[in-house]
């Protein structure tokens, strides 16, 4: 499979089977998030696998969430805590932020999400779904999932990753722009 060939491949992936995902496919998925591309070698990312009974407490702590933010939404609630249930791996990444140095704070964040990229392709050449997720139970941008992981006070959590083997399933073709609509030659 080329770059080229994975990149055109690449799908958010958001169903899988109940069979659990190798420790040497994570290793490989952690392993390639770290060349990634990032300013001055600050190797700004943090990585928390979560299987098993972390996945069981992942659960419990989306439930409460879940529950408050929809109120009058069981069903979501509902089907959100099933993609939980059914997500053999979760890896939760964070970036360092910088004290006071906004700017390298983004670049280390542009890092970060450079890696998850990386993550991606790597599962996808692993013939493993991936999904990054940040709204609903991806939890990226409510504090609990910073307590739950146990981050550093200088981490933000930047994506939540859930892997595992893709259930059979047609997924629609999306439709991408032309890059020509997207750019300006100067
Ligand atoms: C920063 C970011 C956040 C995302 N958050 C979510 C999410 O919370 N829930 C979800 O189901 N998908 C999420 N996605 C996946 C996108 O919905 C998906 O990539 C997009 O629909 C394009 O589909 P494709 O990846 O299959 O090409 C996210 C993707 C990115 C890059």
């Amino acid at each position: 499979m080329t770059v080229i060939e994975a990149l055109k491949n690449r799908r958010a992936i958001r169903n899988y089977t109940t069979q659990p995902v190798e420790k040497e496919k994570i290793e490989q998925i952690l392993q390639a998030a770290t060349y990634a591309p990032n300013d001055r070698m600050r190797e700004p990312w943090h990585f928390y696998v979560l299987q098993n009974d972390a996945m069981k407490r992942y659960e419990k702590m989306a439930s409460t969430y879940l529950q408050e933010r929809f109120p009058t939404k069981p069903h979501l609630v509902e089907s959100s805590l099933k993609v939980v249930q059914t997500t053999p791996v979760a890896i939760v990444v964070t970036a360092d932020m910088v004290e006071n140095d906004e700017d390298a704070t983004a670049d280390n964040i542009f890092a970060v999400c450079s890696a998850i990229m990386s993550m991606w392709l790597a599962a996808e050449e692993l013939g493993l779904g991936f999904v990054w997720r940040t709204r609903g139970v991806g939890l990226v941008h409510d504090a609990r999932m910073h307590t739950f992981i146990g981050a550093d006070q200088n981490q933000k959590v930047v994506g939540t990753i859930f892997i595992g083997y893709p259930e059979e399933q047609e997924l629609k073709d999306k439709k991408r722009t032309s890059f020509e609509e997207k750019t300006t030659w100067l």
